[in-house]
């Protein structure tokens, strides 16, 4: 794509990232991309928010090219520190001699060790303000949305805030940059939400402080290093990533993840029954199987949901090793007081019922069932299904 003009003299400098394949090498990005946004400011004093991958350098700087010689670049401001923002940083500081870096003093010393710059770093306090010219930049920190040095800029006149990762999501832009030209917002509100929940769930309560901190400030766009600009809307973005956040303290959905692994379909067999009947108590059922669908997409489900059940089978005398995945990654986010499940077949002894026990006590998980069967269900452990569902969907129902 080329740049954009999103407000007078402020550009979109950004590019979609089709190349990578898992996003900081975990996160399956092929088919969605995810777009790197960085944003020029011109004026008497010329600034750069944010800037780019190391893989995407060469096309990055080409792009600004189109827009200014790089040498008149005064500032660089570095709301995050993460590589997809700054790997593009000492290609752009050979080729932009003149400019400064801005950030938090914990921004420089991650800069310091990341790419052992340490000169032309100034530290920006929390609230200064800094003249452009005809424009005024103001910085907040909004320490681990989703790392510790993170803080947002906001072009004043404008009413403008640059967000960094705060308020993204995966989707590259579809040939436009803004909400209110994107033919598709369900899947990019999607593709935000597994977005939220890969990145900066674990940081829920940061996530809040955040947007109460930006409460009273005025915005007429937000415009994030990652997906949408929100010109339209802006206040949207913000309400999702408020509502997001909240889950972390409870007022989920009153719905239900069914997560299932098999080898040889017992297991499976199972799950499909124990669906049916915790759809047919009217709770909404979201389903995957683990053995094929990434913890990426499971995680949104799992984030948003009161209900979770888990199905899978005995491996190595322990838990199938993709569910004990699916569970440690859900512990790493934070997913914690759930109304949860466990059903699993073995064949000959079993540490998987004691497992999950152990994982939900850690989790304040609330178990309302822990069922082993030997191999092929049969009836008796059909039987226990439909009251299992009813007892379930009660205590999703009842949960806070
Ligand atoms: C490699 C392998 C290891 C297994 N390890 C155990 C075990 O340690 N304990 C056990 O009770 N069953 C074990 N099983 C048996 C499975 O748990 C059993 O076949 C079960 O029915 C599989 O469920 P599924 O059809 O849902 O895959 C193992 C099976 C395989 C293939």
């Amino acid at each position: 794509m080329q740049p954009r003009a999103i407000a007078e003299n402020i550009y979109w400098v950004g590019l979609n990232d089709r190349q990578t394949e898992l996003f900081e090498g975990l996160w399956p990005i092929k088919q969605s991309g995810v777009s790197l946004n960085s944003y020029l400011i011109l004026d008497k004093k010329n600034a750069l928010i944010d800037l780019s991958s190391d893989l995407m350098s060469e096309r990055y700087i080409h792009m600004l090219e189109q827009l200014i010689d790089l040498a008149k670049i005064d500032y660089i401001v570095l709301n995050h520190l993460e590589p997809d923002h700054t790997g593009a940083l000492l290609e752009i500081n050979r080729m932009a001699p003149n400019a400064i870096f801005l950030g938090t003093a914990k921004a420089r010393e991650i800069v310091a060790n990341f790419y052992d710059l340490k000169e032309k770093f100034r530290i920006v306090a929390d609230g200064e303000e800094i003249s452009l010219g005809s424009r005024t930049l103001k910085f907040a920190a909004i320490p681990f949305v989703h790392w510790p040095e993170t803080m947002v800029t906001y072009a004043m006149e404008d009413q403008i805030l640059f967000s960094c990762d705060a308020f993204g999501g995966y989707g590259s832009l579809p040939g436009v940059i803004f909400d209110d030209q994107c033919p598709d917002m369900p899947y990019m509100e999607k593709e935000a939400l597994r977005y939220y929940a890969n990145i900066v769930a674990a940081h829920s309560s940061h996530t809040k402080k955040a947007i109460e901190k930006l409460a009273n400030v005025p915005i007429k766009m937000i415009a994030p290093s990652h997906g949408l600009i929100w010109r339209k809307e802006p206040g949207r973005i913000l309400s999702l990533y408020n509502k997001w956040a909240d889950y972390a303290n409870g007022n989920r959905e009153k719905a239900v993840t069914l997560a299932f692994g098999s080898m040889y379909g017992n297991t499976r067999q199972y799950a499909e029954v124990v669906m049916q009947a915790v759809a047919e108590q009217g709770l909404s059922v979201e389903v995957f199987d683990i053995n094929t669908v990434h913890i990426s997409y499971i995680l949104p489900s799992m984030w948003k949901n009161q209900g979770i059940i888990l199905c899978a089978p005995t491996y190595e005398g322990s838990l199938f090793p993709i569910m004990s995945n699916v569970m440690n990654m859900a512990k790493i986010k934070k997913i914690t007081n759930r109304t949860t499940a466990y059903f699993g077949s073995y064949a000959w002894g079993s540490m998987a019922k004691k497992q999950f026990e152990t994982y939900c006590a850690e989790q304040n998980w609330t178990v309302i069932e822990n069922l082993q069967f030997f191999g092929k269900p049969k009836e008796p452990e059909f039987s226990v299904i439909p009251d299992f569902a009813k007892r379930f969907a009660e205590a999703v129902r009842n949960a806070a």
